[in-house]
């Protein structure tokens, strides 16, 4: 197994780390402002955070944006995510919804990503990924603390259990109460790429103590870092713009 993830030309784990633009527009005349905009900029992912969307628990009409979004952004990697209430997003569904929709955007053949909280039903997991695989959509494993950052054998430990899942991507988001919590998810996050990962690793400590995670992960193993276009869609993100150079900058002098 390797520590990279190639989708279209990106490969995620390789370099500098790589940069995730969300869109969070209500509805679609908002999305296709948001992707007007958003073609003037340079980054490497695109993420629908469905969430925002209204009419999120309209599957067609989900289908139907998700499909414009992609006639906007034909070649750049498309991560597909509901993020639930629970873990930091807009809205709550029922398991089943959440299910069922995720598995209506992996046969669109639309996405080449999407976000899965960890979680969610073990057997759900377990499906989901497999139905993804053969579509081939990647899958990132991910698990957000919007309130505290767990010890860092807790935040290993729930890394480890999304890459024994399959995933292809272990992804957590914590919210720092000190600058010891910062230093506890870079300190997770360099075991963790070090010690026992065969998959590209996403961390981020977040609101403004963790900005330094969002810069950080060519240093401690973090392969992507989101960054806001207009509106962010988690505390502490930094414009994409100044992340894109400062990225470039550590890059240079590492
Ligand atoms: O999970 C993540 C990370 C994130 O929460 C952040 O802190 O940058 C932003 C979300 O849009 C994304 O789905």
């Amino acid at each position: 197994m390797s520590n990279t993830v190639k989708v279209k030309d990106i490969i995620i784990g390789e370099g500098i780390p790589k940069v995730c633009v969300p869109m969070v527009g209500r509805n679609l005349t908002q999305l296709k402002e948001e992707g007007d905009m958003l073609k003037n900029i340079d980054f490497d992912v695109v993420e629908w955070r469905a969430d925002f969307f209204q009419d999120v628990e309209d599957t067609q009409k989900v289908i139907e944006a998700l499909h414009s979004i992609r006639e906007i952004f034909p070649t750049i990697p498309l991560l597909f995510t509901f993020r639930s209430a629970r873990e930091g997003g807009e809205k709550e569904v029922t398991n089943s919804y959440y299910f069922s929709l995720i598995k209506e955007v992996v046969e669109s053949n639309e996405v080449d990503l999407i976000d899965v909280e960890l979680f969610l039903e073990e057997q759900h997991v377990k499906e989901i990924i497999s139905i993804a695989h053969q579509q081939n959509v990647f899958v990132i494993l991910s698990n957000h603390d919007f309130n505290k950052t767990p010890s860092k054998e807790e935040m290993i430990s729930r890394l480890i259990r999304a890459q024994e899942l399959g995933a292809d991507i272990l992804k957590i988001a914590v919210m720092p109460n000190s600058t010891k919590d910062v230093l506890t998810l870079l300190e997770a996050t360099e075991e963790m790429y070090t010690k026992h990962a065969t998959q590209p690793i996403i961390t981020m400590a977040m609101g403004d103590k963790g900005v330094i995670s969002r810069l950080s992960g060519e240093v401690f193993g973090s392969a992507m870092t989101f960054g806001a276009a207009k509106n962010a869609s988690a505390p502490g993100q930094l414009n994409v713009a100044d992340l894109k150079h400062i990225l470039n900058l550590l890059h240079r002098s590492s």
